[in-house]
């Protein structure tokens, strides 16, 4: 910068004032004024989001703190760390947690199994917290054990949800000596102070503008609250420990760490000072990853720790504006949701919505889900049959079919490459699957040559990406369960059963009658040519019998 003396004075005062440091030198009788950040936390005092040089995936993802679109480069080829913010685990994980993590995890095995990525996954499980520590005292059980019920509780959930575990949990009280020695360094370097009351903060000012490199701070204040912070935008690092709270030895006095500092220290723990992508729900954007980046950037002296920032929106119950959320108690526990829901439903549910956008959950969603779902696997039970020889269609127009699926491949590829669009990918499937099912009409006299390969061909496909999305086609547990299809299809078979029967019963001979009375002496009897009917009928309730159906009298089902 070169400027004329009296300027450059005033504007020495305001740069001071942002915590950057000013170098001058004179050349010609001008004096240039070189910017340096006031504690070397990098040369360039600037917001701006630097690209990394590596390997490009191909794919674009959203990135909050560009707010749009890049293209995926990562640090190493075929490799992606990858760190995502656990769960505060004091309470039931809930349907809004699931959302989050169902819909990392689909972006996750896309990475991986569309794109040949290997995902390094780390997640940390938030274990002490002041909501786990007022938790325990309500329920006067320790932190710890309530801590340790609601993790493995989470753990269960995520499992029956099939969200792939990460490779590993973290938890932060197994990571305290690395978290003090994490905030030691971050004091070293200038950008911490701790306080006579034992509490150790950030110090925002000490890196300029740099805080808000995610969110727009604009009005933001900080919270007020605490006496002894210097700057209401400061936050705690390591908060000094109440009587009776659970606390930790460290050279400040018994405490225990800040909320956005276990986030830092593990990830750095396993990642050094570079991370390709970090997670969690948009709740999280501030101030919680603001902090976690200020943190780390100061501790690491670096430019740029995490490269990509992906937010999830929230899962809100339909016709609220709130977030579906623990401390708010407005939700549905995911043990709940599973006793009517199956995991294939609501990965359906997070599929037809991108994974940024906020999501209700209703009636009508799932329905909706479940209907996708059931509309999928009658599409790949047919064709089966079809396959098989058992369905019989006229001849289908197989080279139509073979394009089709070429290009439903192609533009799923492409949807995904372009943010994850999973919706527009259902779309391209569903679409697939009306071309297929228009020519696997049902016909009673077929001659001419049968596709069975195609029918195979679009099968497998569609069964392979509803994997890749951990939609299980083939989990027989969840054929079983998601049997709203199958019952309904019994309570059809059973229908026209007892409507068969009572054809068969309508006609009857004569019955011979009582000469004094006039009333029939003897049951009535089908006339002959029926008969064959009402074996069968007897028959079916025989058979269906082994398989669990029960037909009492003449409709009546017991599954
Ligand atoms: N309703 C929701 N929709 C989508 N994601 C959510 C929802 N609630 C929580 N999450 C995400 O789940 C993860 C864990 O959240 P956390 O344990 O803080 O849950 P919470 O219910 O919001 O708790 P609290 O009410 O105590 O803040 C975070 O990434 C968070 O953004
Ligand atoms: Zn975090």
């Amino acid at each position: 910068i070169k400027m004329r003396l009296p300027l450059a004075l005033i504007a020495n005062v305001r740069l001071l004032n942002s915590g950057l440091r000013i170098r001058h030198s004179i050349h010609n009788g001008v004096i240039k004024t070189s910017l340096l950040s006031s504690h070397n936390i990098c040369s360039r005092a600037e917001r701006k989001w630097i690209k990394p040089a590596g390997f490009d995936t191909g794919v674009k993802t959203y990135n909050s703190l560009t707010k749009q679109k890049e293209p995926l480069v990562l640090a190493q080829e075929r490799i992606a760390t990858w760190y995502s913010c656990g769960p505060t685990v004091y309470d039931h994980a809930h349907l809004g947690h699931a959302c989050s993590y169902v819909r990392f995890d689909i972006l996750q095995r896309i990475l991986s199994r569309i794109f040949e990525i290997n995902v390094i996954h780390v997640m940390v499980i938030t274990d002490i917290d002041d909501k786990i520590i007022q938790r325990s005292l309500e329920q006067n059980i320790s932190p710890t054990v309530l801590a340790r019920m609601h993790e493995e509780e989470f753990k269960r959930d995520m499992q029956a949800l099939r969200v792939l575990p990460p490779a590993v949990y973290m938890r932060v009280t197994d990571n305290i000596p690395q978290i003090v020695a994490f905030i030691k360094r971050i004091i070293g370097n200038g950008h911490a102070y701790v306080t006579s009351q034992g509490n150790v903060y950030f110090d925002t000012q000490s890196i300029g503008n740099r805080y808000g490199k995610l969110v727009n701070l604009g009005g933001i204040v900080g919270e007020l609250g605490a006496q002894d912070k210097r700057d209401p935008r400061d936050f705690a690092l390591w908060k000094a420990s109440k009587p009776h709270e659970p606390h930790w030895e460290s050279p400040w006095g018994q405490g225990r760490p800040g909320w956005h500092i276990e986030c830092s220290t593990i990830a750095s723990s396993v990642f050094g000072s570079q991370l390709d992508i970090h997670s969690g729900g948009i709740d999280l954007a501030f101030p919680h990853h603001e902090n976690e980046i200020a943190q780390s950037e100061a501790y690491h002296q670096c430019e740029q720790w995490g490269n990509y920032f992906l937010h999830s929106g929230h899962l809100h119950l339909k016709g609220s504006v709130e977030k579906m959320s623990k401390s708010l108690k407005n939700y549905v526990t995911i043990k709940d949701f599973l006793k009517s829901f199956t995991a294939n439903e609501f990965r359906l549910f997070c599929l037809l919505t991108r994974y940024r956008s906020a999501i209700d959950y209703s009636d009508a969603s799932m329905n909706e889900a479940q209907s996708t779902l059931s509309t999928i696997s009658a599409f790949c039970h047919n064709a089966q049959a079809y396959m098989q020889g058992h369905l019989q269609c006229q001849p289908t127009e197989e080279g139509i079919l073979w394009e089709r699926l070429s290009a439903t491949q192609s533009s799923v590829r492409k949807a995904l490459a372009d943010d994850f669009d999973t919706p527009k990918t259902v779309d391209a499937i569903m679409s697939l699957i009306h071309h297929g099912n228009c020519q696997l009409q049902p016909a009673t006299k077929v001659d001419g040559p049968r596709s069975p390969a195609v029918f195979g061909a679009m099968l497998s496909y569609v069964r392979e990406i509803m994997g890749v999305f951990g939609v299980d086609l083939l989990d027989r547990k969840e054929v079983h369960d998601s049997s709203g299809v199958l019952n309904n299809v019994v309570e059809e078979l059973v229908h026209f059963r007892s409507k068969v029967r009572k054809f068969a019963l309508s006609v009857e001979d004569q019955a011979p009658q009582d000469p004094h009375t006039g009333s029939e002496i003897q049951k009535r009897h089908p006339q002959p040519d029926r008969v064959p009917l009402l074996k069968d009928c007897d028959s079916l309730r025989n058979n269906l019998a082994p398989l669990g159906v029960h037909i009492k009298g003449g409709s009546k089902v017991r599954r």
